[in-house]
């Protein structure tokens, strides 16, 4: 098969737009753009049809949108959704180089750069890329489906959880999500972050969808795939180890995905090889957009069913699923079944925790972080034998985007410690005494496992003043929390447990919390200037390629005046 015969049928294919009625009239307008104009844009308009984007952070929230859903969005401009035949709210299947896959809703933002898709922290964790990977975005359209039964597991440091509690917050606060099996769902039951990995789907229709395939499988496969991508040596090496005989390819199943014979995967490869090539194109195509290309197959559904076919193969031999397969959404009446966490996954998460090398310009602000909560964590016996009281609580106050809730990441990471985590808005229950009684628990809880830090992240919103508070429970949950305070180190666990909390308003927090024996030390993390600008670009920057000189981030540094951390990280994702 030509080169140039693959590339225009997946051009016509492209223009054809989803095979879904729903998809392809709300979807009006999609267009691709021809091989031949090879205009800047048109790479990226390219690999926007053919679903292969790069990845970037999320832009800013939008205040609009509430906070439930914006954990299940990715960004997207308009046109790249336009050319990629994604429809506004619905759906879309991500799937990464190294053949994980998450399924996400899309969003337009307007000015979002074309060919990007804006990931939030979470997103990228679940499909193990970074800003500046490659991914395949695709519309789903297959049948989904209500999950009848979801297997999920619980880090061993959650199995004491209430099952019925924790089933219902899932429910609730997960509701609608389709969940892919070894993939990872995330939510916060009473203020704590509770992280399960999902075993096994069983679908209204019966269908059952189990863990990913082999992993040294699938990681060898997309090794292989990898390697046929970026290197046009091995490429012909690969093409010489081809075995080029006819296959017949057997029926395709929508559900997952038993790996196939040999001969079918050389054939793909055969197939996706051809597409890759193009000696003497005078389409001037570069292999950027080529590699596009060939992830565009997926597109051309259409106009190349063998292709398709074929490609479809290749990823259920790699243990993934297609956008035309059945997926399964939690609902209100999916059942939940608990077993304990596979301890491989802890590893995959420590590539993504904040250190702290990764926070800039605040470098005496650790100083004093580490003495004060590290010291007292590690080497409590140090505290005894001098009879220093080790602290209990240590506020971290500053304007908004300074890096607070970064450094209580960080501390928590290095520390080693237990940690868990309030966010004062989303603990407080107008139901009476439940607030106080989430605290308990959780106080409790870090007491028993020891060392242990609770951080507590917008004080100001759980405890404010109680002169000026506007009900009954903001007084009760103040006077819980001084009481609880009071009570950390009398069960022996002297220096073991400490509280960090932040807030943007020290001064409207109740002041009996600043008192000693509490937040009895306070420290400011506040605006950076010049030269700790310079240092958090360089630490923002240090993952991703870029072209800036040192003298270039000199002169943004010192032109960015008045910018914080999450502003310079905004600046950075943007450009
Ligand atoms: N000093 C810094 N070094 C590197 N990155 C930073 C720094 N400060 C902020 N950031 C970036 O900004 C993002 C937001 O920061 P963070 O949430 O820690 O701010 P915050 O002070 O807790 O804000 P808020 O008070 O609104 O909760 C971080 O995820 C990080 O990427």
């Amino acid at each position: 098969m030509s080169s140039k015969k693959n590339r225009k049928r997946l051009n016509q294919s492209a223009e054809n737009g989803s095979p879904l009625p729903s998809a392809a009239s709300s979807c009006a307008g999609a267009r691709t753009p021809s091989a031949g104009a090879r205009t800047p844009s048109a790479g990226s308009d390219f690999a926007a049809a053919a679903g292969t984007l790069t990845v970037t952070n999320f832009l800013e929230k939008d205040d609009k949108i509430p906070k439930t859903f914006q954990n299940s969005l990715i960004h997207l401009g308009l046109n790249t959704m336009k050319s990629a035949n994604i429809c506004i709210g619905r759906p879309v299947l991500l799937t990464s180089l190294n053949g994980k896959q998450e399924v996400y809703t899309a969003w337009p933002i307007a000015g979002f750069p074309g060919g990007k898709v804006g990931l939030n922290e979470v997103a990228q964790k679940n499909v193990g890329v970074r800003p500046g990977d490659a991914i395949q975005v695709q519309p789903l359209v297959g049948a989904v489906l209500q999950a009848e039964e979801m297997d999920v597991a619980l880090s061993d440091k959650d199995m004491e959880i209430n099952e019925e509690e924790l089933t219902d917050c899932i429910l609730r606060k997960l509701d609608g999500k389709i969940v892919l099996p070894g993939n990872f769902l995330y939510c916060t039951f009473y203020g704590r972050p509770c992280k399960l990995q999902v075993l096994r789907v069983k679908g209204a229709d019966g269908m059952i969808l189990g863990g990913p395939q082999n992993d040294t499988d699938a990681q060898r496969m997309a090794f292989e795939q990898s390697s046929m991508e970026t290197s046009s040596l091995e490429l012909s090496l690969q093409l010489s180890q081809l075995d080029l005989e006819e296959t017949r390819i057997p029926s395709l199943r929508s559900t997952p995905c038993k790996p196939v014979d040999e001969r079918i995967i050389n054939k793909t490869s055969d197939v996706l090889l051809d597409v890759t090539q193009s000696p003497g194109d005078d389409s001037g195509v570069v292999l950027e957009e080529v590699t596009g290309l060939k992830c565009s197959s997926e597109s051309a559904r259409e106009g190349n069913d063998q292709l398709i076919k074929e490609e479809r193969l290749l990823k259920f031999s790699m243990g993934a699923k297609c956008n035309t397969d059945t997926f399964y959404f939690i609902s209100s009446t999916t059942r939940v079944n608990f077993t304990e966490i596979d301890k491989n996954s802890k590893e995959q998460d420590n590539q993504f925790k904040v250190t702290y090398d990764m926070i800039g310009g605040l470098s005496s602000q650790l100083k004093v972080i580490r003495e004060m909560i590290e010291l007292p964590l590690k080497q409590p016996e140090l505290f005894k034998t001098y009879g220093i009281p080790a602290p209990r609580g240590v506020l971290l106050y500053g304007p908004p985007g300074t890096g607070k809730t970064m450094i209580a990441r960080a501390v928590a990471n290095e520390v080693g410690a237990y940690v868990s985590v309030i966010n004062g808005p989303e603990i407080i229950s107008k139901f009476y005494g439940e607030t106080e009684a989430k605290l308990r628990q959780i106080f409790a809880e870090a007491t028993l496992r020891h060392p242990s830090i609770i951080f507590i992240d917008e004080l100001d919103a759980l405890c404010p003043k109680r002169e000026g508070a506007q009900n009954e429970v903001e007084k009760r949950v103040v006077a819980s929390l001084l009481t609880l305070m009071d009570g950390i180190g009398s069960e022996g666990s002297e220096g073991q447990v400490l509280v960090l909390g932040a807030t943007n308003r020290p001064h409207a927090l109740d002041s009996a919390l600043r008192r000693p024996g509490r937040f009895d030390k306070e420290i400011e993390i506040g605006v950076p200037n010049a030269q700790d600008r310079l240092d958090i670009l360089q630490k923002l920057l240090r993952r991703v390629p870029h072209l800036l000189t040192e003298a270039e981030l000199l002169q943004l540094a010192n032109s960015a005046h008045g910018y914080v951390g999450a502003d310079l990280k905004v600046l950075c994702n943007e450009a």
